[in-house]
């Protein structure tokens, strides 16, 4: 309904053709659904009515502006239905919807249909939507159960009958399931004997660890890397000592890391790991699954409590930086044993020039040391787009809303609106900060239909240390995402003395052209590139004489490299860094930058994150 209601609003103010350039303008949002949207049409009418003619007309200058268009908004949600209009409601669950889910996911199991993953995510989608203790939960459990069995997997089979009689699985039912766990039971006795196991076989390299001895203050540093500031950079990372091809100089904790969407059901909210067979529900929300009570509860005390309550709205209708902006803020607070007055009188004490993650000590930093690193990273505000700017007031404003009415928060800000106007700062300064300095992390899925793998998104991480990495459009460093949650920061193209480090943003020369690069930095970062590969006109991997195929069909490439052993990758890594460091100079040809980036593929295989799905696939239809 809302969609439609969306809609027949949007017409009545634009035109088709203003519509699509409302859509254009805040693409960097990627909003893909009409909800999202309609956040987006309800601020353009407000943007176009109001705060454009006032901003661009009125003389204002950055500040006036900045508080005019603060007051409009804030104005709008006191006169604007807005609960309506987003559809604003108490996350509930709901044991008539757990019930269709299921219908759909035993539609998926029928032997004649036999897509088990599919069915597995509609199952666990069901429980996340289930009352605790009911029959709904437990026949979805025990439905998952008979999933985990014709898939050989009797250890998660196993726990999920445990999981079901847990919940109340019901008497009339339990021959089934007494049945199905004597199976499980033998089946699991017979691959004990016979050696082999029922779970997913892992093929991994050892723990990576810094080539070089650590900073005196900081164990997750290399001792040849500094801060330092200069005009055209801002902060930015050098070497007092030459760095090769494979050397390791960085493994950084993120302060935050969110999982996106598609993999809600699939994969622990807290630890990402692939974990679709045995997933539990968060008890409040319909929104996070975890691995186990152990992560639920660490995700509970370090930001799900504030949460939880209003996560699923704010996941329907804002995106992936909002969320990533929300979770900080929690996290923040968290951090003061969630006493904002204290965070009030730390946050006016803080000297944001003097702290960063290189000025404290690692070995005895508190929670709050950590969390000052996060709060001063850079946000770019004074660059800002207005209508960015806007956007980012606007949706500030509706987290912040249903933070005050929904959570604890709103009672704690109820007689003091120094702390109130305090939580609204933190979430605008965390949606600009989240933008500016968060960084995607990969994982390898595996895909059904080559087979092979591809490089896909698990979600957004914001760390301290690689924040303070600039940007090249040719990188001589790569964050490298591991399978404990940490990021490895690995040379993959030699660094001089006393040169700057540089990752990507995500904006390649071998894959875009400059002006692609120039403008998305500047639209979703806010940036003006001048990285080496801008300066001198890099060309792209295609006009290095790549051929097409080649190139667009990377999960081709991958295939060649990842369904190998480890050891042999290990073999072949060893042989791309030898050729990437011998022949530097001559970068960039395209044997360079092709060795480079399977260089790179090498490294995820071997300590990333690769999709369990592969070993679930013999079993079921794709
Ligand atoms: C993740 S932060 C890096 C640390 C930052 N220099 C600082 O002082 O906090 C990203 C910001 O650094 C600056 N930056 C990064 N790469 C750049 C580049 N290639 N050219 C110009 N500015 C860059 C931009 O202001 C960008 O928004």
């Amino acid at each position: 309904a809302i969609c439609s209601e969306n809609e027949l609003y949007c017409s009545s103010v634009f035109d088709q053709g203003q519509l699509e350039n409302k859509r254009n303008t805040i693409n960097m949002y990627q909003l893909p659904s009409a909800e999202q949207l309609s956040v987006v049409t309800v601020l353009s009418k407000l943007w176009d009515e109001k705060l454009k003619y006032r901003v661009e007309h009125g003389g204002l200058n950055a500040d006036e502006a900045f508080n005019f268009m603060t007051r409009e908004i804030d104005t709008f949600f006191c006169t604007f239905p807005y609960q309506q209009h987003f559809n604003l409601c108490a996350d509930v669950k709901n044991n008539a919807r757990a019930r269709d889910l299921r219908t759909k996911g035993n539609e998926m199991f029928h032997p004649k249909v036999k897509r088990y993953i599919e069915a597995i995510k509609l199952y666990n989608e069901s429980i996340a939507c289930s009352e605790k203790g009911s029959e709904e939960r437990a026949i979805a459990y025990a439905n998952r159960s008979m999933i985990c069995y014709e898939m050989h997997r009797y250890e998660d089979c196993l726990e999920n009958i445990r999981l079901a009689r847990d919940s109340n699985y019901p008497e009339r039912l339990a021959e089934k399931l007494k049945k199905r766990e004597e199976n499980a039971k033998k089946a699991l006795e017979m691959m004990k004997s016979a050696g082999t196991t029922s779970q997913a076989r892992k093929d991994y390299a050892d723990e990576i660890k810094l080539s070089f001895d650590a900073h005196e203050n900081a164990p997750q540093i290399a001792n040849c890397l500094e801060l330092r500031k200069n005009d055209e950079f801002g902060r930015h990372v050098v070497t007092n000592r030459q760095l090769n091809v494979g050397d390791v100089v960085m493994i950084d904790t993120p302060f935050v890391n969110v999982l996106f969407d598609d993999l809600r059901y699939i994969r622990c909210a807290f630890c990402c790991g692939e974990r679709l067979l045995t997933l539990i529900p968060c008890e409040g929300c319909t929104v996070d699954m975890y691995c186990s009570e152990e992560c639920m509860s660490k995700a509970y005390k370090e930001y799900h409590r504030y949460e939880c309550p209003i996560i699923r709205d704010v996941r329907r209708i804002t995106t992936e930086y909002a969320w990533t902006a929300l979770r900080t803020v929690a996290k923040a607070i968290a951090s003061f044993d969630h006493d904002l007055q204290a965070m009030k009188e730390h946050l006016d004490g803080l000297d944001a020039s003097k702290v960063n993650a290189f000025t404290i000590d690692w070995n005895t930093a508190t929670s709050k040391d950590v969390y000052s690193t996060m709060h001063v990273l850079s946000t770019n505000q004074n660059l800002n787009k207005r209508e960015i700017l806007t956007y980012e007031i606007f949706v500030a404003t509706l987290i912040h809303l249903l933070l005050i009415q929904r959570t604890e928060l709103g009672l704690m800000c109820e007689a003091n609106p120094e702390l109130r106007k305090l939580l609204f700062d933190l979430v605008l300064h965390y949606l600009q900060t989240v933008r500016n300095n968060t960084f995607k992390r990969y994982f390898l899925k595996y895909l059904t239909s080559q087979p092979s793998y591809s490089l896909e998104g698990t979600g957004f991480s914001c760390y301290p240390l690689i924040s303070m990495l600039n940007h090249s459009c040719a990188p001589n460093v790569f964050n490298l995402p591991l399978r404990d949650h940490r990021s490895a920061i690995v040379v993959i193209h030699p660094v001089r003395k006393g040169e700057q480090l540089f990752l990507s943003y995500g904006n390649d020369h071998t894959k875009q052209s400059r002006k692609e690069r120039q403008e998305e930095l500047w639209e979703t970062r806010g940036f003006r590139c001048r990285c080496k590969a801008c300066l001198h006109g890099y060309p792209t991997l295609i006009e290095l004489g790549g051929a097409r195929e080649t190139y667009f069909q990377p999960s081709r490439m991958l295939s060649a490299i990842v369904m190998q052993e480890t050891k042999k990758i290990l073999e072949l890594a060893s042989e791309m860094r030898c050729y990437l460091n011998d022949h530097d100079q001559k970068y960039p040809t395209y044997q360079l930058c092709l060795t480079q980036m399977h260089y790179m593929i090498c490294l995820e295989k071997l300590y990333g994150f690769t999709s369990d799905s592969a070993d679930y696939w013999k079993y079921c239809n794709p």
